[in-house]
């Protein structure tokens, strides 16, 4: 399976930096995977709607062009529909068996993600009714990905 993982801004702080970095290691056991930074918009604090919608779109634009045509794509979103780990593994290994090996998570910026790219999600994933910052956001996802795989595999993961 050719994970990717569609995000926006550099990931600037070092530890999420090296917890992220160990679970691609981890991951690269079972599925090739990468991470795809597209560049963030300046959010600063008092922006209007219309601007902050600019943002989302100019955002989303860039998130668009690096999704490929045959990806499933699943947006992480707040207002998305919440798994149990077990279901996101269950998910992933129906994707393989209907040939659905490209499959894209896309991480919004600090203003989250644009309708369009809402749109053409396959799925909207949510992690909880919290919000996250998207940075570390990035290392939830990488660590619940793997644990996917180990539960598909029957591999013993601590609870
Ligand atoms: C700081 S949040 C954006 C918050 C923005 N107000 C919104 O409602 O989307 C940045 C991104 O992290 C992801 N995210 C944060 N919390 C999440 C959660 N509980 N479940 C799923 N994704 C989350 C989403 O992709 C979101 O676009």
């Amino acid at each position: 399976m050719n994970i990717s993982i569609i995000t926006v801004g550099k990931l600037k702080e070092k530890y999420l930096k090296q917890g992220i970095d160990e679970y691609l290691k981890r991951l690269s056991a079972y599925a090739k995977i990468e991470i795809i930074e597209v560049p963030d918009e300046k959010a600063p604090e008092e922006l209007s709607d219309t601007e902050m919608l600019q943002v989302k779109q100019k955002e989303g634009e860039r998130i668009l062009s690096k999704i490929h045509p045959d990806a499933h794509v699943i947006a992480l979103a707040i207002e998305g529909k919440m798994k149990i780990s077990e279901e996101l593994a269950d998910g992933l290994d129906k994707l393989a068996t209907y040939g659905k090996s490209k499959v894209t998570f896309v991480i919004g910026g600090s203003l989250g993600l644009s309708s369009e790219v809402l749109q053409r999600a396959n799925e909207k994933l949510s992690f909880s009714k919290m919000t996250f910052p998207h940075q570390l956001m990035r290392l939830i996802l990488v660590e619940q990905v793997y644990r996917a795989f180990r539960i598909l595999r029957g591999e013993p993961y601590h609870k």
